[in-house]
């Protein structure tokens, strides 16, 4: 049995998985995320290993504290991925992103694929046929949206996410709610027409946070997976031990 732990920005997210398959999986907020983990294994007391992507601020040391129970394997850019990274910063690439990458091109062979993490940031992961990562897109999420018009205005007040009645909004908080709502929907959109333009044969795979209320609104028919980027971590993890 594995677990596998993807620290975000915001939250972390866990599951366990026996062989391809989640037992379980859990959301937790990052304090007091090692009584969290702790609970875990205890349920699951046949976990031999612990798999993670850390992006926040969160470092290794922190899981440390595991080693007695299991083996801890802290991805960073220096384990096999199985894409060729064409990105001109391979070391600054997220750690979240080469997951993701990784999960698609083993997932999904032989095709263009492109990932979108709808998160705190919103991601675009591009690996081509020939399993070449070429790059793609970092913008704001959804509620990084709200907040930053909120934290950066004398004005504009923070609010929470509801779904505008039009795209012309009557008032400030109508306004808002177009603004950020449509124009998140608007930009995905926007990407993936653009993807399209200039690739055949891909294949989209929508995850993060907000997945799910992204896939209802665009115009394109994706369904979302919002453990994606758990199910590549296995995955990652897998192809590490059949290549390193
Ligand atoms: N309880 C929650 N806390 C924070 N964000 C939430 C919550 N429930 C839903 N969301 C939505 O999820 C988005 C954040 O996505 P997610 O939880 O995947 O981010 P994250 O944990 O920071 O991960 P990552 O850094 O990988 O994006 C926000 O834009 C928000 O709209
Ligand atoms: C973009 C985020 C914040 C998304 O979680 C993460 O992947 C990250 O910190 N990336 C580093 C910059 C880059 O990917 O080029
Ligand atoms: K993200």
């Amino acid at each position: 049995m594995v677990l596998t732990v993807d620290v975000g920005n915001t939250r972390i997210k866990a599951a366990v998985f026996e062989g391809g398959s989640i037992l379980e999986s859990f959301v937790f907020e990052k304090s007091d995320f090692e009584n969290k983990i702790e609970n875990i294994l205890k349920k699951f007391q046949n976990c031999t290993d612990l798999v993670v992507a850390s992006v926040g601020n969160i470092e290794k040391q922190a899981f440390l504290t595991f080693e007695k129970q299991l083996t801890i394997h802290f991805l960073t850019h220096e384990d096999v991925f199985p894409f060729i990274n064409k990105y001109a910063t391979p070391k600054t690439l997220g750690i979240d992103r080469m997951v993701l990458a990784a999960g698609a091109t083993l997932q999904f062979p032989k095709q263009n694929r492109l990932v979108i993490d709808a998160g705190t940031c919103i991601t675009y992961d591009f690996i081509d046929e020939q399993d070449q990562y070429l790059g793609g897109a970092i913008s704001p999420g959804l509620r990084l949206r709200y907040e930053a018009l909120h934290n950066f205005t004398a004005k504009l007040p923070l609010l929470t996410l509801e779904v505008p009645e039009h795209y012309i909004g009557d008032s400030t908080k109508e306004a808002i709610h177009s603004g950020v709502v449509n124009g998140f929907v608007y930009e995905v959109d926007g990407f993936i027409e653009e993807y399209r333009a200039n690739f055949s044969n891909f294949i989209i795979i929508l995850t993060g946070g907000d997945a799910d209320f992204l896939a209802k609104r665009l115009k394109n028919t994706i369904f979302a997976n919002s453990n994606f980027l758990l199910e590549s971590l296995n995955q990652t993890f897998q192809y590490k031990i059949d290549n390193d």
